[in-house]
């Protein structure tokens, strides 16, 4: 280093001398700069022979060689890393960071883990997990499913094993904005392999620890501020059997999504894109949803549900949901009228006066009413069945108000399938008081799950003694108490009184519910749907009124009649208001055109003639 500094300062010499320096003065005229040359020399030979100066080049010389050899090092160490270890990252708002989430807080490590994230979220399951190990409830331990989640922390790296290979598990979250508060969490995971394989098994079992933990569920996915699918929760399926419709129905509509599901080869074949969608129609309360999730069971598909009123939804949005949906699923459009303001044509899109009846003309002066919602009719036709609609996809949508649809979006093609819901008819009021009170086996097989074999009261149900409670109001015998009976009477009665007792009831169930047999169960159901109107009432209304008589199906009937006297009056008095409410919106509008009432009436008329599937078979209507 000595002899190096001294052959510095000659170099630099050198290097002064080689140029011929001028320098400019301030009234402009240029000098010969020897004076300037000479106190740059002297000022640079000062540095290159001062000890300090030396020293510092010294520690530069040495603090570069550490450098340099701390990258090297870094260089050396991310390549052995990445050819020994594969590191894998998981983004919050992707399906795979809930699975392994949902693994990592089943692994048995955290138990011995120092630093534990404690939570109530299920990861992907509906309801909480706010059960903390060992505790009791109704003096037996909790539902281990409801055990409280512990999580790997924020910013800290744990580590683990999985079959034999070594894995770190660094959970970080990024920082918030103003659409996104809290951030995106973030999962990094290295694993101690040269094969990916070791990395999908980890992937796989994850997965498959999800979806059984899932069994007997169907996910809910909804739609995020990005404009990406999230879960939302999941749901207990919904078997088919509790949904009572018309003979025929349900079995035919299963069938049919059945075949669509195992026919991706006949639908390329013929160059018919791959999907199909189905429109429930009809009176609220009659069971669309509940078929639409007892449908999604039996095919174990994932429900995914797009909310076209959702606020901020316009049709470049719908069309990147859409897009976005995976194949082999189960789209849901609830109310596809409703999130228009007073239905949905091409001519009020043309018009862009969403809401008014095709035709109309604004007064002059008017301000056009602002829109209801971002999505035109002509962005839900191209979402549906445009070039970026994904394939292999069921899309099920429901209205109350099929006449005000636009043919072109009920056209075979975008909604294939229409089935009609109307009001409950005797055979349904019928099922529905089996599903209630479904008969016991056996005398000795109370394993029965019915609703009937529940101790628990309604909370609106007046407490009756159980004689009372169990009177059938027409049953051949009363078994109130009736003083003015002659002892023959009476010994009739008794004999009448057991052989219905022991054609009804199996066991006594020792609750205010009576254990029926079949037959029993038969033939209460089939007095209860006498007193029930047919084509009247919804089976949610009906439902309504059996909940109050949860244990108590005679009371059932016995009340039945009085129900359908209140039921109607409520009716009418919303009839009474709708109407008023019409004759109001009609006075301030103008009034609408004769095409306009023709095409109403017109499309009444198809809802019996659409031709309803691409096989032609199916007419549910
Ligand atoms: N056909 C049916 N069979 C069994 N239960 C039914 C039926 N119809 C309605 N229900 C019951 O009534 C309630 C409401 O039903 P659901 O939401 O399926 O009706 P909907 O036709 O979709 O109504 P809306 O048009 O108002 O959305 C649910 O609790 C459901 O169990």
């Amino acid at each position: 280093m000595s002899s190096f500094i001294p052959q510095l300062s000659s170099l630099a010499a050198l290097h002064f001398q080689s140029f011929n320096m001028s320098g400019v003065m301030a009234n402009g005229t240029t000098v010969e700069s020897d004076s300037l040359f000479a106190a740059m020399y002297n000022f640079y030979s000062f540095l290159l022979t001062s000890p300090a100066f030396r020293d510092g080049a010294r520690l530069f010389l040495l603090g570069g060689s550490i450098e340099s050899a701390r990258r090297l090092l870094n260089f050396a160490w991310a390549h052995f890393i990445e050819s020994f270890f594969l590191t894998a990252e998981f983004e919050e708002r992707d399906e795979s960071f809930t699975w392994i989430m949902f693994w990592l807080s089943k692994q048995p490590s955290w138990n011995s883990s120092r630093n534990i994230r404690v939570s109530t979220l299920r990861y992907g399951q509906s309801g909480v997990a706010d059960a903390v190990p060992g505790e009791e409830e109704y003096g037996k331990p909790v539902d281990p499913k409801r055990r409280l989640t512990y999580m790997p922390t924020h910013n800290r790296t744990q580590y683990m094993w999985f079959q034999g290979s070594w894995l770190s598990v660094t959970r970080t979250q990024t920082q918030g904005d103003a659409w996104n508060r809290t951030g995106d969490e973030r999962l990094t995971i290295t694993m101690f392999t040269r094969k990916l394989s070791k990395f999908d098994e980890l992937l796989l079992e994850a997965k498959r620890a999800f979806k059984d933990d899932a069994e007997g569920r169907i996910n809910i996915f909804v739609a995020d501020t990005y404009n990406d699918w999230s879960l939302a929760g999941s749901r207990p399926k919904r078997p088919l059997s509790s949904v009572v419709l018309d003979k025929g129905i349900k079995e035919r509509l299963l069938a049919d999504a059945k075949e669509f599901m195992d026919n991706e080869k006949w639908y390329a074949e013929r160059g018919i894109p791959w999907r199909r969608g189905y429109l429930l129609h009809g009176f609220p309360g009659t069971g669309k949803t509940s078929l639409i999730h007892a449908l999604a069971g039996e095919l174990n598909l994932d429900i995914y549900v797009v909310s076209l009123s959702k606020r901020g939804l316009d049709d470049s949005s719908l069309n990147e949901l859409i897009s976005k949906l995976p194949s082999r699923s189960l789209a849901l459009m609830e109310d596809i009228d409703a999130a228009f303001f007073r239905g949905l044509t091409r001519e009020n899109d043309a018009l862009n006066l969403p809401g008014q009846p095709p035709g109309m003309k604004l007064p002059p002066g008017a301000c056009p009413p602002a829109p209801s919602t971002g999505v035109t009719l002509s962005g839900l036709l191209g979402a549906i069945d445009g070039v970026a609609a994904q394939e292999g996809r069921l899309l099920f949508a429901t209205t109350n108000k099929y006449s005000a649809l636009d043919p072109a979006l009920t056209r075979p093609g975008r909604l294939d399938v229409h089935v009609r819901f109307d009001y409950a008819g005797k055979w349904q009021v019928e099922e529905l008081f089996r599903c209630f009170f479904p008969p016991r086996q056996a005398p000795d097989d109370r394993s029965d799950t019915s609703s009937c074999s529940s101790t628990v009261v309604a909370e609106d149900e007046p407490d009756r003694k159980s004689d009372e409670a169990l009177s059938p109001p027409d049953s051949p015998v009363s078994l109130q108490h009736d003083e003015n009976r002659s002892p023959s009477s009476d010994n009739d009665n008794d004999e009448q009184l057991d052989k219905y007792h022991s054609a009804i009831f199996t066991v006594d169930s020792g609750s205010h519910c009576p254990a029926l047999t079949r037959d029993g169960v038969d033939e209460l159901a089939r007095k209860f749907a006498e007193h029930i109107p047919d084509r009247e009432f919804s089976m949610a209304a009906i439902q309504g009124l059996l909940m109050q008589y949860k244990t108590r199906p005679f009371g059932a009937i016995q009340d039945a009649d009085e129900w359908v006297v209140e039921e109607r009056k409520k009716k009418q008095a919303a009839e009474g208001k709708a109407d008023d409410k019409k004759a109001e919106e009609e006075v301030k509008e103008v009034p609408e055109s004769k095409e306009t009432a023709a095409k109403v009436e017109l499309n009444d008329k198809e809802m019996f003639s659409i031709p309803s599937s691409w096989f032609g078979s199916i007419a549910m209507i």
